[in-house]
């Protein structure tokens, strides 16, 4: 057991000589506890140098040691749901150095990824994709006359999604020869919520894998379980044992989250993910600021003090929304839905449809997951539901998986729906008041981390569509939608700039529009979103319909994948910082 994350590199001799999964197989089982101390030392030392997820990789040392010893990866198959446990996996396959930069700008990437290496066999970030990828790939094995094994490693959280039944449910129906691991931890990032997870629960309590067993029986697959997956002399047997059998097979394992590792043992929500340990005598990182988070946080319990009817719905990700406190002091009107995010929004349809006013937080790539629940269950009906869209834009280390570029594209098209960007953490606190007030679907967009730091003192509903106009200059003026306003503000000064802080992209703000096409020849659109469809779309459709034939540049993210790297690289990287703006103004004034 580990007590404290190593800040040098710990002695691993004879993890060092493992460079692939066949050097592992070399080793007696005997070995394999040794093994597994090292791994876990040196992502301790790893992680704690570079930040990152945590619990997770550390719960299933022992099992990626297994299957890498069993089976013939690359050339069976080995799927990881979500990825964020990914990193032993990475260790043992080739990548042991390069863990130390992961997540960072051109370093390894934060979750498994095809690209990476012939071990990635699915990339992965989202969760819930394992058994659908796997049985797919066991297919085209099979038509192809390919002999190989298809193993998906699903946690006890990213089974709770309708789409690991889906995949399940499918896979007995064609016989394919696939293993699912149920890696069952108990915990998902929060507590893990729902039937399923109390019913596995139970059981493992009363120790009835008899009655766990029928759950996945029923659905034709042959179960065997549970055994504990921290414990080789349990889990080898059992492992091989499930690879020999054909047809669709499952295995349910426990493990404990942050194991080995006491503190993420005792709060493995606190250790799901961690910042870098900063190396001793650093001197200590003054007060934080509040995040966008935080503040929606604070402004969702105020509305729930004064209206009887506000409730919060979240996917699974009550911490990072900031939804903590409102969990704890409106527990009956606090729902976790576990990761079920097209469940999360018809839930909400329906409680709107009765009488409550739901506020969903969600984030924004995960909100993709319920796009046609949005569109069909509650635009169409014309619920008022309010969302609330964290993580919009570009969100640092976790990459292209967790980018959330695409939701001004893909609402903007919804008729009624109403699409706010705030500028700072006031404006936020306002516009989520607008969009509450709303009668209607509306969304509120914000980014990771935090602002401007400036805290509303006091409340209000903003106009419905209206902008403000924060400078006047000269030739051109920028518009402003979402949080890169301080980067605008030194442009828009710099380059004696009309600026506009536009904070609703529908209703677009025409009359703004209208007056600012007289004296400014050229526009500058300005969003933490992507470039195609978003923002700067808006108004362009709005100029070419009144025939304005003012130039118009759109700022935001460029049509590709941004990697992972610190939010402010990938703000530099797509040109969105304010040198970037000032350089792509200058070069068409
Ligand atoms: C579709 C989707 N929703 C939410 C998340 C955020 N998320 C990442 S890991 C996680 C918990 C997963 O729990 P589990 O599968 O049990 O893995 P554990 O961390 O317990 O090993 C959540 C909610 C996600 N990655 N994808
Ligand atoms: C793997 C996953 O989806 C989450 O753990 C995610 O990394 C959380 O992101 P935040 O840190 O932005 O809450
Ligand atoms: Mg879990």
């Amino acid at each position: 057991m580990f007590y404290t994350i190593p800040q040098t590199r710990p002695s691993t001799p004879l993890l060092d000589k493992i460079s692939s999964p066949a050097d592992l197989r070399e080793l007696t089982a005997a070995q394999l506890p040794d093994l597994a101390y090292q791994l876990r030392a040196f992502l301790l030392y790893s992680v704690g140098q570079t930040g990152g997820h945590f619990g997770a990789g550390l719960g299933v040392t022992e099992l990626t040691i297994a299957l890498h010893y069993l089976l013939e990866t690359p050339e069976d198959h080995l799927i990881w749901d979500v990825g964020h446990q990914s990193y032993p996996h990475k260790i043992l396959t080739g990548r042991r150095e390069a863990l130390l930069s992961i997540r960072q700008k051109g370093g390894l990437a934060p979750f498994p990824r095809i690209s990476e290496s012939p071990y990635d066999d699915f990339g992965t970030g989202h969760s819930s994709t394992s058994v659908s990828a796997a049985l797919g790939m066991a297919l085209a094995d099979r038509l192809q006359g390919l002999s190989r094994k298809t193993v998906a490693v699903i946690g006890d959280g990213a089974m709770t999604a309708g789409m690991a039944f889906e995949g399940l449910n499918h896979a007995a129906h064609t016989g394919a020869d696939l293993l699912v691991i149920l890696n069952d931890n108990d915990m998902s990032i929060s507590h893990n919520e729902g039937g399923l997870a109390t019913y596995l629960a139970k059981n493992l309590k009363d120790k009835m894998g008899a009655t766990t067993a029928a759950l996945f029986e029923a659905l034709d697959f042959h179960y065997s379980g549970p055994v504990d997956g921290n414990n080789f002399e349990q889990l080898l047997p059992a492992l091989k044992q499930a690879l020999a059998g054909t047809g669709p097979q499952f295995l349910h394992i426990t493990t404990v989250k942050g194991k080995g590792y006491a503190p993420a043992e005792k709060d493995p929500i606190g250790y799901h993910a961690i910042t870098k340990i900063e190396p001793i005598g650093q001197p200590k990182v003054t007060k934080k600021q509040p995040t966008f988070a935080s503040v929606f946080g604070q402004w969702i319990c105020q509305q729930a003090d004064q209206d009887l009817r506000t409730v919060a719905i979240t996917p699974a990700m009550s911490e990072g929304s900031g939804l903590v406190e409102f969990s704890r002091t409106y527990i009956e009107r606090y729902f976790d839905v576990a990761i079920a995010e097209q469940h999360a929004i018809t839930l909400a349809a329906g409680m709107a449809y009765r009488g409550l006013k739901p506020v969903v937080a969600i984030y924004s790539t995960f909100l993709q997951r319920g796009y046609d629940q949005l569109i069909h269950d509650v635009a169409i009906q014309e619920l008022d539901i309010l969302f609330a869209i964290d993580r919009a834009g570009l969100v640092g280390e976790d990459g292209a998986t967790h980018a959330g570029c695409y939701d001004i594209s893909y609402l903007r098209c919804i008729p009624d729906m109403v699409i706010m960007t705030p500028s700072d953490e006031q404006e936020l606190s306002n516009l989520l008041q607008t969009g509450y007030e709303y009668s209607g679907p509306a969304a509120v967009r914000y980014p990771r981390g935090s602002g401007r730091g400036n805290i509303a003192n006091s409340i209000s509903a903003l106009p419905l569509g209206k902008a403000t106009l924060l400078r006047q200059g000269n030739k051109a003026a920028i518009l402003n939608f979402g949080p890169l306003l301080p980067q605008a503000t030194i442009a828009a000064e710099q380059l004696d700039l009309t600026l506009v802080d536009m904070r609703f992209v529908k209703p677009l703000d025409q009359e703004m529009i209208d007056q600012l096409v007289s004296d400014h020849p050229l526009l500058i659109t300005l969003e933490d979103h992507s470039v195609k469809g978003g923002a700067g779309s808006e108004v362009s459709e709005y100029l070419h319909t009144k025939n304005y034939n003012n130039k118009l540049l759109t700022l935001g993210i460029p049509d590709r994948w941004i990697e992972h790297a610190s939010r402010e690289q990938q703000l530099q990287e797509c040109g969105l910082d304010s040198s970037g703006i000032i350089a792509a103004v200058s070069d068409i004034l």
